[in-house]
């Protein structure tokens, strides 16, 4: 399958934006404090901040590091549908958003050694059962750019029912208790309308492919 790339996409746009558009030099004598380190690990960044106007005061920021993870946005060509999954979030729960049960695309931290590509091949197969192949990149987004360092690269694959290899569901050993979401594109649409699907990573995706729904042949 062969894609047309928008000139935005070459190699390089973005370095030569940021070499633009540079202010690192406003940020000086910065200095971490680890005040957790456990599943996640909370930093406190100390630092000198330049105002536009030159004033510089000192600022602190208690910051979330985070590895980075893939997401796959898949869709099964013969059902004609997304294949999303469902599992318990705990911070939802947390936040009394219905029940916490939470539908996203299938997505996981990126493994040491692993490719951000090879990470959304294994999480699709371990969480939806299906092998994907012709990885479509869209989009990386940066989940809580106040919060947490975490980026995710987001992809797009087509896939039939002969590529369903396995029952998918997540890992037994990790306790993970996936269920699979299977969405017509108007279904879909429907729960981001209602906020029934408001993962930030799953509706970016969904819109990008409400933007170029030849690509899934819809
Ligand atoms: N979140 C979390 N996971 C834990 C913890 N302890 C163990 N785990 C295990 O770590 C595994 C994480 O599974 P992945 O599939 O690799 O990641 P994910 O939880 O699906 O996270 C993905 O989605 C998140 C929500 O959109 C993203 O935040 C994340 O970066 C990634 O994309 C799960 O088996 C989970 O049980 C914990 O304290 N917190
Ligand atoms: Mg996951």
């Amino acid at each position: 399958m062969f894609y047309n790339w928008p000139a935005r996409n070459r190699p390089g746009y973005f370095k030569e934006y940021f070499m633009m558009n540079d202010q690192r030099d406003r940020i000086s004598n910065l200095a971490k404090t680890t005040l957790h380190d456990g599943w996640s690990r909370l930093v406190d960044y100390s630092f000198d901040y330049r105002f536009s106007d030159g004033t510089v005061i000192g600022r602190s920021w208690e910051v979330c590091e985070r590895p980075a993870a893939s997401s796959v946005l898949v869709f099964d060509r013969t059902a004609g549908k997304f294949v999303l999954v469902r599992q318990f979030r705990v911070p939802v729960y947390a936040m009394g958003e219905g029940d916490g049960f939470f539908v996203e695309a299938a997505a996981g931290l990126i493994d040491e050694g692993e490719t951000p590509e090879e990470a959304a091949i294994r999480e699709a197969r371990e969480e939806t059962g299906y092998h994907v192949e012709n990885l479509l990149p869209l989009r990386s987004i940066i989940s809580a750019p106040g919060l947490m360092t975490e980026k995710v690269h987001c992809y797009a694959a087509i896939v039939d029912e002969t590529m369903r290899v396995g029952a998918g569901g997540g890992l037994d050993e990790e306790h993970e208790d996936i269920e699979l979401v299977f969405l017509s594109f108007d279904e879909a649409m429907a729960m981001i309308e209602s906020g029934a699907l408001s993962d930030a990573k799953t509706v970016v995706m969904l819109q990008w492919a409400a933007l170029n729904r030849h690509v899934f042949g819809l």
